[in-house]
């Protein structure tokens, strides 16, 4: 039954923090917006992802860090405590209620309808509704699909009947499980892995290649160094052949014949787009497949309809989607209005980032702050490079900080133009070190300029000084 039809200016399709913002700058724009979402308003980065997992790992990283520094070390008596982690993360989900967000949407003149959202046509979105109702909207100038990614759980004989957890079990479980195996060796297994190390699980984390692969191969060996400082097995190059579960909790077993047992399993592989029952058929798009753009977030061939965040799979990240979501919004108001449209690289209208400079920390411990290219995306890419390396424990800074520092730092400088395409930090406390790594590569900052870029004595900051050093003037 149709209960009600609206027409707005714009539709944006789920409420995560990407669909929130593009909505937000709709509205600033002098459009009207309305945001469909089925579930809870905010979205997995806050209930089931970013905050909650960020929360399990921040007590532990705390406690490490007083332990490592002596004096401090002497003050630290007791383990964690368990149930006030716990309790902390609760806090920053708001127990799973979006009230908060609600009231945000609701102050930011946005409008909300709550149920599944499916495009019905062309600028058309059709919201069926629990009590079994529909409400049809239609858009007077776009549609954005931002219903995100949902975990991948892969073919692995038994793992779905096996009732694996997937991130969302892992950030918001309510008890420590005595044994975790983690399947993956990206960044959600090795946050998770940490995460629950330090809570007291025993950990086996299986990867098949690796640990994070697609960032500098040190990072990678730092991170499995960390966690089995912690306690955790940490297996690589070892492929999960079956799971099963049994009465006592999990089997895994690996391609060389081991089995893992542990309470509960984890899938940690990657992600999926939620792109399927949301009716891109109706416009002639494929479901279950990531929905393609151009740099303005416009889906080719249909001038209407927009994707942003991890459904388009430019940069699943939630600072990286909502950047998208500023242009996106943004571009929409200008096309809308007949104001000037700034797509030209770096433009206003335009996610020119996603492609060189994308941010990401990994909150294992140590951590691992990396943005652009890695050497070897710089040398696929045809780039005259030279990679600086330089362990961090050398700087002043990074030794008062912590009693034998280890981590490293990799500057790639392309040649030709003598700027930074990408650096990455491995190392205690290094992601605030990132946004100047970032502002160095997106600013495309000369070398010569960098060395007037003086760093605080005796800051980890420092970093930088040695890195330039090490190139030579
Ligand atoms: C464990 C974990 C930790 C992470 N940690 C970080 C981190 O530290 N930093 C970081 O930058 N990124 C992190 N990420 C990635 C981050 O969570 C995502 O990039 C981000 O949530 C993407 O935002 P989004 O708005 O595109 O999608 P989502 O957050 O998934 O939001 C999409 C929304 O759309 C709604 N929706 C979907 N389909 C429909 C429909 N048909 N009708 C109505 N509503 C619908 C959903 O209910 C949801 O609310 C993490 C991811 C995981 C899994
Ligand atoms: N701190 C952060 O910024 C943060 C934290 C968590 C997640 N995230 C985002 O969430 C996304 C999902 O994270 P993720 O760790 O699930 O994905 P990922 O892409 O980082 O890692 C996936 C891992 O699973 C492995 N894998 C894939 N298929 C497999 C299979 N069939 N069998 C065994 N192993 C398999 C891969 O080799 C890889 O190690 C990431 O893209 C990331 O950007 C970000």
């Amino acid at each position: 039954m149709i209960r009600h039809m609206s027409e707005y200016d714009v539709i944006v399709l789920g409420a995560g923090p990407v669909g929130e913002n593009v909505a937000d700058r709709v509205v600033r724009g002098g459009l009207s917006a309305v945001l469909v979402e089925h579930e809870l308003v905010g979205g997995e980065c806050s209930y089931w992802a970013c905050m909650p997992s960020k929360a399990l790992l921040r007590p532990a990283q705390a406690l490490r860090a007083a332990r490592h520094v002596a004096g401090a070390a002497q003050a630290v008596t007791g383990e964690l405590d368990v149930a006030a982690v716990l309790a902390r993360r609760d806090s920053f989900t708001s127990g799973w209620k979006d009230d908060g967000q609600v009231e945000w949407v609701r102050g930011a003149g946005i409008d909300l309808v709550r149920g599944h959202g499916r495009l019905s046509g062309v600028r058309q979105v059709t919201v069926d509704t629990a009590d079994g109702t529909a409400t049809v909207l239609t858009a007077r100038h776009a549609v954005v699909v931002a219903t995100g990614s949902d975990a991948l759980i892969p073919d692995t004989e038994g793992l779905r009947d096996a009732r694996p957890w997937t991130s969302r079990e892992a950030t918001s479980a309510e008890r420590v499980p005595a044994g975790l195996a983690i399947i993956g060796g990206g960044v959600v297994a090795t946050e998770m892995a940490s995460a629950y190390a330090s809570l007291g699980s025993t950990v086996t984390l299986v990867a098949r290649g690796g640990l994070l692969r697609g960032m500098e191969p040190f990072a990678g060996d730092l991170v499995a160094a960390g966690l089995r400082d912690q306690g955790a097995t940490v297996l690589l190059d070892t492929a999960v052949s079956r799971v099963t579960r049994t009465d006592a909790g999990v089997e895994v077993h690996t391609g060389d014949g081991t089995v893992i047992t542990a309470e509960e399993v984890l899938v940690a592989t990657g992600r999926t787009p939620r792109t399927t029952g949301i009716g891109l058929e109706t416009v002639g798009l494929a479901a279950g497949e990531w929905l393609t753009t151009d740099d303005t977030l416009r889906v080719p061939g249909h001038d209407w309809l927009y994707a942003a965040g991890d459904v388009n799979h430019r940069a699943l990240l939630t600072h990286q989607g909502k950047y998208q979501a500023r242009a996106a919004g943004d571009v929409i108001v200008a096309r809308a209005t007949g104001a000037p449209v700034a797509d030209q690289p770096w433009g206003r209208h335009v996610a020119t980032a996603d492609h060189a400079a994308v941010p990401q920390v990994v909150f294992t411990d140590p951590e691992v702050a990396s943005v652009g290219l890695t050497e070897r995306a710089a040398r696929a890419a045809g780039h005259d490079i030279r990679v600086v390396d330089y362990e961090i424990g050398n700087v002043a800074g990074a030794s008062v900080r912590q009693d034998g520092y280890a981590g490293t730092a990799r500057m790639i400088v392309d040649e030709r133009r003598r700027v930074l395409l990408g650096v990455t930090f491995a190392g205690p406390d290094v992601s605030d070190l990132l946004q100047a790594a970032t502002i160095a590569v997106v600013g495309e900052v000369p070398i010569e300029r960098l060395w007037h870029a003086v760093p605080a004595y005796p800051t980890v900051s420092e970093i930088w000084l040695r890195l330039l050093e090490a190139y030579g003037r």
